[in-house]
């Protein structure tokens, strides 16, 4: 059998042989995830299948990240679920208060995830960690209670979307462009159900940190995983966030696929997803007259050392333009120790930036930067969708670092060079 990565990972978990796409295979999981939303629920869950104990406390990971530092009484409740539930079980893998990072920034940097597991997490970007070769993928809070109880769940294998990537990146163009100028080709509903499986020159050259950019948005283009191969470069990066035993991990060559795409990436400017969906992207050449009342710089998808290092690059001996709050949200606590050794933290302090926690906070209007009705922001989030950071009648424009650090500068969407 000719096996494309998703099915290649997918059998290493799963007893019988798996033929192609379609079939319906169960596997044994790594890692159930749930987070201070989605827990709770599927507490509720395990409660109405009288399920006395998790398959393993080591291999259910919660993390409180959405609403905290808890914004309300309700949020606070949650977690207090979430706390008194992982105490009772001896959840290992719980995280609340100053251990807290953004659950897909956190698991990746303390290698409770890593290459060639399959992790199912009741977020839907648990797709981050197919950055580092993970089939990982979000699924409702009831099924990933299942798989908390059970150890296993079952998939359909999905077919695959292979995109080849080659070519030369300018200068300001990062993970984050390659990955939404693909989802402005496909459309928010082109890989529905599909693994999308990257390859290619450009891709053996990109460190781990834009690799779990990119597959952190395949959910927005349906993805049901986006995956990388393992090479010497992730094993690297797994050794170094304490994994041992990973292997290396590529498709056959001669593995069948649903649609093969091939990207050059030669000339291709910052990309712009703008209002209202993730597959509105254009090249920033193109958003003119932009202007901005808040820049966020966070999440899981943009929220690693190295993006606030080129933002703070950019930002470094300049000011936030008047009547514009930056939000800077370093994603985990090991990002943010970093960020003040390098005098990032100082860099972007000095520039008139807010630097809050980590936290999701106003990646899905929870908290920490809501927007007015009328408000435009400029976000290296995933979402754009209406109403998505607060008011319905606000704006989302989606990019990567670079941008949103000139944008903060110059108080409009422009190309990082002009700034
Ligand atoms: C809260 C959670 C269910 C949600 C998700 O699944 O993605 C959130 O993380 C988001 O980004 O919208
Ligand atoms: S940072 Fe945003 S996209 Fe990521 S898990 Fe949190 S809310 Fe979801």
């Amino acid at each position: 059998m000719h096996q494309t990565l998703a099915e290649k990972i997918l059998q290493t978990h799963c007893r019988e042989q798996i033929t192609g796409p379609g079939q319906i295979v169960k596997c044994n999981i790594s890692l159930a995830l749930a987070n201070d939303i989605t827990a709770p629920l599927a507490i509720k869950s395990l409660k109405a299948m009288e399920v006395d104990a998790v398959f393993d406390p080591s291999r259910v990971a919660l993390v409180c990240d959405h609403f905290t530092p808890n914004k309300d009484i309700a949020s606070a409740e949650q977690v207090k679920l979430v706390r008194e539930f992982a105490r009772a079980q001896g959840i290992v893998h719980y995280y609340e208060g100053g251990e807290v990072g953004v659950e897909h920034a956190l698991l990746p940097e303390l290698g409770i995830v890593g290459p060639g597991d399959i992790v199912v997490g009741a977020d839907s970007h648990t797709c981050t960690y197919g950055g580092l070769g993970a089939f990982a993928t979000g699924l409702g809070s009831t099924d990933v209670a299942a798989a908390m109880a059970l150890g296993e769940t079952w998939f359909k294998v999905p077919e695959t979307i292979r995109v080849e990537i080659s070519g030369h990146m300018d200068p300001y163009v990062t993970g984050k462009d390659l990955i939404l100028n693909l989802i402005g080709r496909i459309g928010v509903s082109g890989a529905l159900y599909k693994a999308l499986e990257f390859g290619g020159p450009v891709i053996r050259d990109m460190d781990v940190e834009a690799r779990m950019t990119m597959a952190n948005m395949a959910i927005e283009a349906g993805g049901k995983v986006g995956l990388f191969p393992v090479d010497e470069t992730t094993l690297v990066y797994a050794r170094d966030h304490g994994r041992s035993g990973d292997v290396l991990l590529a498709p056959d060559p001669d593995a069948s696929y649903a649609r093969v795409m091939h990207m050059d990436v030669t000339g291709m400017e910052p990309q712009i997803a703008c209002p209202h969906l993730p597959d509105n992207v254009k090249p920033v050449s193109q958003v003119k007259d932009v202007r901005v009342d808040q820049v966020v710089l966070g999440s899981c998808t943009n929220g690693r050392i190295s993006d606030l290092r080129r933002a703070a690059k950019l930002i470094k001996g300049k000011k936030v333009a008047k009547g514009v709050r930056f939000v800077v949200l370093p994603a985990t606590p090991g990002i943010y120790k970093q960020a003040l050794k390098e005098g990032l933290i100082e860099t972007f302090m000095d520039a008139g930036a807010i630097v809050g926690p980590p936290t999701c906070g106003p990646c899905l209007g929870g908290h920490m930067g809501i927007l007015a009705g009328g408000e435009k922001c400029l976000a290296t989030t995933n979402r754009n969708f209406r109403g998505r950071m607060g008011s319905l009648d606000a704006e989302v424009y989606l990019a990567g670092p670079d941008v949103a650090a000139a944008t903060a500068v110059a108080g409009e969407i422009v190309h990082p060079e002009t700034i």
